[in-house]
């Protein structure tokens, strides 16, 4: 890799820890978010290394090798459903006799919320509507939002370049390129699975791609554990590929016959872990709380490989 892609790496790498290790220390997620968010500097900082590295270095890797891209991916992927008879091959395999009313696209686009969009990667397809949405945009053309905070309503309502709602069942797509490890906290995670489910109409896509550069079985365990979890709101697992330097999924929305309680969901919230949640946690505070154990290895490498920087 070259030394100005790990310079940029680093920085991207150094804000997912400082955000752990704040936790770690006080233990109160919210403060450590609201903190965070007003740290404007650290933000903008971030905003413009994340650009560089994807639109320069990772650009090139798309270039020599369209396999690696989790935007290639995302894009084929969509294609195929709702363009090419994968809706119509799930509806089938769901349940053959139930009548459903039409998933009607827009002109016919498919309306994609691209969340933690940074730089608005899927702007390039015609055939996405695409609203993309960031803590800390990266471009004019990208709106600001936190997307832990945002109200969802009747109406998405924009004001300039910020997001004051988001309508519920409305967006064919909800995409999480590199999103939820920036996260903390899995709580954090999971709500914004729930809010996903929430957005997208009956049918909808949440496609989630998390970095990790090893062998496709090195992350099973934790995919398994996300599987499951996003399983138990309505968010059914279609697909799922592990290219070189990344985890992609794409969840279908499907309707659930039971309403989640608030213990249900302080079960459910911890299966969205990844394994840096349990760094600098002694093995005596982990068997208390019952959690997945990690061997030396799978925590010494980490799972936050993003591409490019274990090379
Ligand atoms: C690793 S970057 C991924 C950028 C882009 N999706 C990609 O695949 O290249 C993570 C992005 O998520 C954004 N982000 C983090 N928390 C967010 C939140 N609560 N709401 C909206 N965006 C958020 C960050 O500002 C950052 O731009």
């Amino acid at each position: 890799m070259s030394n100005d892609a790990k310079v940029l790496a680093d920085v991207v790498k150094d804000v997912h820890k400082e955000l752990r290790q704040e936790l770690n220390k006080t233990g109160d997620i919210e403060s450590v978010w609201v903190n965070h968010c007003r740290n404007i500097a650290r933000l903008k900082k971030y905003a413009s290394s994340m650009h560089k590295l994807a639109s320069e270095h990772w650009e090139q890797l798309r270039i020599s090798n369209p396999a690696t891209s989790r935007i290639n991916w995302t894009w084929s992927f969509l294609q195929y459903y709702f363009f090419a008879g994968g809706l119509e091959i799930q509806r089938r395999k769901s349940n053959p006799h139930t009548v459903r009313p039409e998933l009607i696209l827009k002109e016919p686009k498919i309306s994609v919320l691209d969340v933690g969009s940074c730089y608005n990667p899927f702007g390039e397809y015609e055939e996405l509507d695409v609203l993309p949405i960031d803590l800390c945009p990266a471009l004019g053309s990208v709106y600001h939002c936190d997307f832990l905070k945002i109200p969802i309503g009747e109406k998405s309502i924009l004001d300039g370049q910020n997001v004051l709602s988001l309508a519920t069942s409305h967006f064919h797509c909800i995409v999480f390129s590199f999103l939820l490890e920036y996260f903390p906290s899995s709580s954090q995670r999971w709500s914004c699975c729930e809010k996903a489910y929430m957005l997208l109409v009956e049918e909808g896509i949440l496609i989630i791609i998390t970095p990790d550069s090893k062998a496709a079985h090195s992350n099973t365990k934790v995919m398994r554990s996300w599987r499951e979890a996003l399983a138990a709101i309505g968010l059914k697992r279609i697909k799922y590929e592990k290219l070189q330097h990344a985890h992609c999924m794409a969840f279908r929305k499907v309707s659930v016959d039971t309403e989640l309680t608030r213990e249900d969901r302080e079960l459910l919230a911890p299966k969205m872990y990844i394994p840096q949640d349990f760094h600098n946690r002694s093995d005596s505070d982990s068997e208390t709380k019952n959690e997945v154990k990690f061997t030396e290895e799978e925590l010494a490498e980490g799972f936050m490989y993003l591409p490019m920087l274990d090379e």
